[in-house]
């Protein structure tokens, strides 16, 4: 079950701001994949999902993202909206979100977050609130900086399952420092060294 063109090519991309600051590194991102990227501070990860955002400079090599995929970045910090009196429901309805996806599928955890405005949410339920909107749209791509910072267990494990619902139809990116959560979510593992990416061992997300 392989796309005819992956959702996302990288190749040999050097990626930076007024300097390249990673790459040359390539990868390939197919529907159904959740790839998970780790390794030390400092060495450009972030800067990786920003150039696919196009919010950093592309040095040399491509990026390819399939046609028409709707792309969906969550970046370290989170933009928060201005105060205005909007509902987590709302905000997922005017996102595009399916009927069925808000009534049926979401996780306990989230059913409150519905019904409160969006702009008296603290930082790490509006941050589990906004990757749920970027699903339920139906987002092709999503790229995840650090997802689990600022969430508490309970909302790390809401994420691991929202996560885990109506998987084949997106390729997810992430990148964490969290390796127990990228073990769990992720069906593939590479690790950012100075030489390159490298294919990194996952026990968990091998059988998803
Ligand atoms: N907006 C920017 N302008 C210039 N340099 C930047 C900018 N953002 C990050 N950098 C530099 O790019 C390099 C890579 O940073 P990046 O945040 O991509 O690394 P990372 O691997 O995600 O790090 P961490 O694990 O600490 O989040 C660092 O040297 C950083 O100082």
């Amino acid at each position: 079950m392989s796309d005819p063109q992956p959702l996302l090519r990288l190749d040999a991309l050097v990626a930076g701001y007024t300097r390249p600051v990673i790459g040359p590194v390539s990868l390939q991102l197919t529907r159904g994949e959740v790839l998970g990227l780790w390794g030390p501070n400092g060495t450009g990860k972030s800067t990786l999902l920003k150039a696919v955002g196009r919010s950093a400079r592309v040095f040399s090599g491509s990026i390819e993202r399939q046609p028409g995929a709707v792309l969906a970045h969550l970046d370290q910090q989170p933009v928060r909206l201005p105060a205005m009196p909007v509902t987590g429901r709302e905000l997922l309805r005017a996102a595009g979100a399916r009927p069925e996806v808000l009534e049926t599928t979401q996780p306990d955890t989230l059913a409150p977050l519905l019904k409160r405005r969006i702009d008296r949410l603290s930082g790490g339920q509006y941050q589990l609130l906004w990757i749920w909107s970027a699903l339920a749209a139906g987002a092709d791509l999503v790229l995840l900086d650090e997802p689990t910072n600022n969430l508490d267990p309970a909302n790390r494990a809401a994420l691991i399952e929202i996560l885990a619902l109506e998987r084949d139809g997106r390729g997810v990116l992430i990148v964490s420092h969290d390796h127990d959560f990228l073990e769990r979510v992720c069906s593939r593992l590479l690790e950012v060294r100075d030489t390159g990416l490298v294919e990194a061992p996952t026990t968990r997300g091998q059988d998803r």
